[in-house]
């Protein structure tokens, strides 16, 4: 296999341009891009005429190999991050999801065990599940010693993983202390909870429960608590899987103040609408059973218009199967579907055809929410998520005028059942590049089991000196650091 790779006659898409140039990646990393770059003896040659050239994309929130709900996802770390490849994904930010009272530190060894089989690079978020002065500890080596800059916060899942408020705040001040970002999964779990036990006293025990029992208002009131908290506090903060108006409201509202907010949206909550979950089919229903859960339709068009006013600003997919005998533990009671569905490997293609095809974003646009975005809001950029000399060679080469039907027939990722099932898309890769090889040409999938990197980030994004600035100014409670 060369390690001189020539990517010849494309446009290179980057986030703040697209141009016409050549790509020469040497020993898994870019070191030139321009014009007629030369051919060099042994370098390995792949034509890019017609095809957009683009930085390979960074899924930043996906769960491979998820013990949950009382199972383990389908997809393990190398066939996840293989299908993530085939999808033009070469980046995955997973999570270390410690169970209550377990040390941090044992979680994350666990999980790095884990991830040694990743076909493509991959890093993790450590969610923070209960507190103490161990966590307190714990999060500090996590940042100093392992590259851990962010930290996740269930605000749902009551009796298993839920944050109440009291971790919220300690941990958020700890991670501001570290230079790390806090992150939230905002659903209110007493509502859910509440609403769950409501739910089945009426007779409600099928998937069509799930949706009822996390209503809009129990996720808007979980964004907008924790984004009082980070005001008060002073520090970042970046919600996942924003899936529905009010909560992107809470974020645009939040921003306009000056506050620094953070919003992503999945795939699949900009595409798929609630109507799966009245499907008479128990299979097809639960195989929508994630949380947040899809939306009525309208909600799709606000995190559009998020992602185009630039209020939200990372895309992902929540990556999380489990096939259908697993999501049968719920046959007679929803609260018990193992929640979580797919993405990792059609992501990309999902939201270029739904996102540039439709006018609402440019490549360049793409590639920003894509890709590059994450990459600075986690703070490995321009490593990731851009084309430049000195970048690592991650790379998609697509083919804008192509289409494809998806479906679970062909799809890569394990499992039998896919959200996106019969969407014809126009716009898909045609070649993956992961550290300088071509790992994906043409429906030809090469991951290699171990071949992926973990990928140490540093703390102290750029965020973390204009907040303490900020906040010195501004914020109702001093900052210390
Ligand atoms: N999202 C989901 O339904 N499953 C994975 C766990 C989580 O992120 O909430
Ligand atoms: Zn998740």
């Amino acid at each position: 296999m060369p390690s001189t790779l020539l990517i010849r006659g494309g446009t290179v898409v980057n986030a703040d341009r697209a141009e016409r140039a050549d790509v020469l990646c040497r020993e898994g990393r870019i070191v030139a891009v321009g014009l007629d770059l030369g051919v060099q003896a042994g370098a390995e040659v792949l034509d890019a005429e017609g095809l957009y050239v683009m930085p390979g994309g960074i899924d930043p929130h996906t769960h491979m190999q998820l013990p949950f709900m009382g199972t383990v996802t389908m997809d393990d770390f190398y066939s996840g991050t293989a299908a993530g490849l085939a999808g033009g994904t070469t980046t995955i930010i997973d999570f270390v999801i410690p169970d209550p009272q377990e040390p941090l530190m044992d979680a994350y060894r666990k999980w790095r065990g884990w991830a040694e089989k990743s076909a493509s690079d991959y890093s993790f978020h450590v969610a923070v599940t209960w507190w103490d002065d161990s966590v307190h500890r714990d999060m500090a080596t996590l940042v100093r010693e392992e590259g851990v800059n962010s930290f996740k916060h269930f605000m749902a899942y009551k009796n298993a993983i839920m944050c109440d408020d009291e971790t919220l705040v300690r941990s958020f001040r700890r991670a501001l202390e570290l230079g790390a970002m806090p992150t939230v999964h905002a659903e209110n779990g007493e509502l859910v909870f509440l609403l769950q036990q409501e739910m089945k006293a009426l007779g409600v025990t099928g998937p069509e429960g799930h949706p009822l029992s996390r209503p809009p208002a129990v996720e808007a009131e979980a964004a907008q608590r924790a984004i009082a908290i980070a005001d008060v506090l002073g520090v970042p903060i970046y919600i996942v899987h924003v899936s529905c108006a009010e909560a992107a409201d809470a974020i645009a509202r939040a921003r306009a103040r000056g506050q620094r907010v953070f919003g992503e949206v999945l795939a699949g909550h900009l595409t798929v609408d609630d109507s799966a979950y009245r499907n008479p089919d128990f299979a097809t229903a639960a195989g929508h059973v994630m949380s947040p859960p899809f939306r009525e339709k309208s909600h799709q068009e606000a995190l559009w218009r998020g992602l185009q006013a630039g209020h939200l600003h990372t895309t992902a997919t929540d990556h999380c199967t489990f096939c259908a005998a697993q999501k049968a533990a719920g046959k007679d009671d929803f609260t018990r579907i193992p929640n979580g569905c797919g993405g990792v490997e059609e992501r990309m293609m999902v939201i270029w055809d739904a996102g540039v095809n439709s006018g609402r974003l440019t490549p360049s646009e793409f590639v920003a929410i894509a890709s590059a975005n994450a990459a600075k809001l986690f703070n490995i950029y321009p490593r990731k998520g851009c084309i430049t000399a000195g970048a690592d060679a991650d790379l998609v080469l697509w083919d804008p005028t192509a289409t494809r039907t998806l479906s679970v027939k062909t799809q890569k990722s394990l499992g039998d059942f896919n959200v996106f099932e019969g969407r014809t898309v126009t716009g898909v890769p045609t070649a993956t590049i992961s550290q300088g090889k071509v790992v994906y040409l043409h429906g030809d999938l090469r991951a290699e089991r171990g071949a992926g990197r973990y990928v140490q980030r540093p703390a102290f994004s750029t965020h973390f000196d204009a907040m303490a600035r900020w906040s010195k100014l501004h914020a109702p409670v001093a900052v210390t650091r």
